[in-house]
């Protein structure tokens, strides 16, 4: 239930985003929880977030009825983990590998996806790993969604805190300094372009599914810039997370 400006209640439709992710030490948390609480600035999106725990992992065969259960209802699924040996984690691989019976019986097919990763390094072949997940999230039948965000650190007048730093599109792509815990995950920029991904995701997920309408914001890489530049200044209040 929301209310307009006049306070009169109005029927949202609902979605389910459920953003599925592991995380060893805790920086890919961060950037999930990011994530979801952007999905949740979307009217009618109920957010799941949910972490793939190594415990579950038994002779290397990931179970858990519950989350698997939860997925197969939900209209959108963000997976994320982070980038080890070029790879994506094992723990999230059996996790992965456990959805060969969605697989087999189409359940997923027409979901809409997304994904990220965390590394040390700046490239670290983060890439190897949003392919990963965009060919898993394939074979499931899933529709992709891309970051929306033009590159932000590619130029003079740049920084780490920029949008989209990275210029990553496939998925998000985040770094972490290999000497830092996780309460100082990505960048200011990362852990913003992470809110706006799952913002993105959740408005894309209700036209998607309820047709509630949306029009795509579009920016031309001076205006980018100039919004990276705006939320590098110091500010009291959060920045503004709309137009995804
Ligand atoms: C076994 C291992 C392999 C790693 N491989 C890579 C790699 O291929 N590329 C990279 O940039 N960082 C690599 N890292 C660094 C991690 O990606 C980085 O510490 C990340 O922030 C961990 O995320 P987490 O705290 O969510 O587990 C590796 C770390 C470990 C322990």
């Amino acid at each position: 239930m929301t209310f307009d400006e006049a306070g009169h209640e109005h029927d949202v439709p609902t979605v389910t985003v459920t953003v599925v992710h592991h995380s060893v030490h805790g920086h890919t948390r961060v950037l999930a929880e990011h994530l979801a609480d952007g999905a949740r600035l979307v009217p009618g999106a109920r957010v799941h977030l949910v972490e793939i725990r190594p415990e579950d992992v038994v002779a290397g065969r990931w179970h858990d009825a519950g989350v698997l259960a939860l997925l197969d209802r939900s209209d959108a699924i963000v997976l994320g983990c982070p980038t080890l040996m070029g790879s994506v984690s094992a723990v999230f691989k059996a996790f992965m590998e456990a959805a060969f019976t969605p697989f087999t019986t189409q359940a997923w097919k027409d979901k809409l996806a997304g994904g990220f990763t965390m590394s040390a390094s700046q490239s670290g072949d983060k890439l190897a790993v949003l392919e990963q997940l965009a060919v898993f999230a394939a074979q499931l039948g899933m529709q992709w969604i891309g970051v929306g965000d033009m590159p932000g650190n590619n130029w003079t007048g740049g920084t780490r805190d920029d949008l989209n730093r990275l210029g990553s599109w496939l998925g998000l792509m985040s770094q972490s300094h290999a000497d830092q815990g996780p309460e100082q995950a990505g960048s200011r920029g990362d852990l913003i372009t992470a809110q706006r991904y799952g913002e993105r995701i959740a408005r894309l997920t209700q036209r998607w599914v309820n047709a509630v309408p949306y029009e795509t914001p579009r920016t031309t890489e001076h205006e980018a810039r100039a919004l990276s530049a705006s939320l590098r200044e110091p500010q009291d209040a959060p920045p503004a997370l709309t137009g995804a």
